[in-house]
């Protein structure tokens, strides 16, 4: 059941990019919450495709309606559905793709699972677009994740080989996190942005593409969250990222970087600061066997470049068991990393959720 998530908060997406509507079903949202709908409606346009040349040029409103879980403005506790209608497809782009898979893209694996049956019109449902009701059920989650002062909030830290400063990873505000949700091109170092811009338009140019790392950080978050083992922390929060389409890497804290240093390099000292526990230095990005520490949560997600370019590639005939060669025509991403912004911080608002009503129950957010 590869479109239902969750253990405390459970979520089913569905819907096809190119079919008549996407959306999503969310439980365990408590009753009596009014929610901020504006802050809904300014993460999804964050996401939202075709707002610039960076983009795919698909127009989509992602308007969104509420068809169950909510009366008289308060979520009432039972299945909430919203709905997101599809707006601005154009199928005649992928009239080829249904016997070529596109190299890259979900398109084979698809056709093997479902028997040929996968709706192939842009993807189906494997397409980026899925993400949509993510990220409006993760800007739920950090409506709720703000009545206890949590904050999420991610950067571009890298797209092609451009890079971004990181985040201070022990003394990050609230501020700074939710300041970069306000930015069209959230980077911390802005001299970097024109020349990540130029690596994507470049890219395009070429009818080729370009990936990325984004970097996020989650503040106040209360020590003691998650298992050992098969429910750490890393675990939880892993599984919700690799779920984004063109996510390939994710690592925690300093990640693969811990792997080149000296231990007296990559130590997390302890001290008592104004009667609080902290470490000194946060390599371990916030969580020690699998259970968190109290210090911010660290983690890069690492996207490929977007698989659908429109230079000549080799692939397949599935019926014809042929060898061809492809040119991809439509509107794609060059770079996947601009929109994603947004659906990182959502699966992770919705991953850390989820962990904090399994310690703590749901009385405080009502
Ligand atoms: C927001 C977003 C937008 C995307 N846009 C495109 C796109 O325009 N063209 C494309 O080929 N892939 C795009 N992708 C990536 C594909 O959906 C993804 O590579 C594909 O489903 C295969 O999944 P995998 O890369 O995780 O294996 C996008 C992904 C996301 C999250
Ligand atoms: C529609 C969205 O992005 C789409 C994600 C996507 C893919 O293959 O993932 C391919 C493109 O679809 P189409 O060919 O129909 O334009 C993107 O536009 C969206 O994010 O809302």
């Amino acid at each position: 059941m590869s479109a239902t998530w969750g253990n405390y908060l459970k979520l089913t997406i569905f819907g096809e990019s190119h079919g008549k509507a996407i959306g999503i079903v969310l439980e365990g949202v408590p009753p009596g919450i009014t929610l901020d709908k504006d802050f809904i409606h300014r993460q999804l346009q964050r996401r939202a495709p075709g707002q610039n040349k960076l983009s795919t040029q698909r127009q989509e409103k992602d308007q969104f309606e509420i068809l169950s879980g909510y009366f008289k403005d308060k979520t009432t506790g039972t299945p909430m559905t919203f709905v997101i209608a599809n707006q601005d497809q154009y199928s005649r782009d992928y009239t080829k793709q249904k016997n070529i898979p596109r190299p890259g893209h979900g398109d084979y694996p698809g056709y093997v699972k479902y028997h040929g049956f996968n709706d192939y019109r842009g993807g189906g449902h494997f397409s980026g677009r899925l993400t949509a009701p993510l990220v409006l059920a993760g800007a739920i989650a950090q409506q709720l994740l703000k009545i206890r002062d949590i904050h999420i909030g991610s950067h571009i830290k890298s797209i092609y080989n451009i890079q971004d400063e990181q985040f201070n990873k022990i003394h990050i505000q609230s501020e700074q996190l939710e300041s970069l949700k306000d930015k069209d091109f959230p980077i911390l170092k802005n001299a970097q942005e024109q020349k990540m811009k130029e690596a994507i338009l470049e890219a395009k140019n070429d009818l080729d593409s370009v990936g990325g790392v984004i970097e996020t950080a989650m503040i106040n978050i209360p020590a003691g969250l998650g298992s050992p083992f098969f429910d750490s922390v890393e675990s939880r929060l892993a599984h919700m990222l690799f779920s984004i389409p063109a996510v390939k890497g994710v690592e925690f804290g300093s990640g693969f970087d811990l792997s080149t240093m000296k231990g007296s390099q990559g130590k997390d000292e302890y001290r008592v600061e104004e009667g609080q526990i902290k470490t000194l230095a946060n390599h371990n990005g916030g969580i020690l066997g699998g259970i968190t520490t109290g210090m911010p949560i660290i983690f890069n997600t690492a996207f490929k470049p977007t698989p659908s370019i429109g230079q000549r590639q080799r692939t397949i005939d599935i019926e014809k068991m042929e060898n061809i060669d492809l040119e991809i025509i439509g509107r794609h991403d060059p770079c996947i990393l601009p929109r994603a912004v947004p659906v990182v911080e959502a699966v992770g608002a919705l991953g850390l959720l989820d962990l904090i009503i399994e310690r703590e129950g749901r009385s405080w957010m009502s």
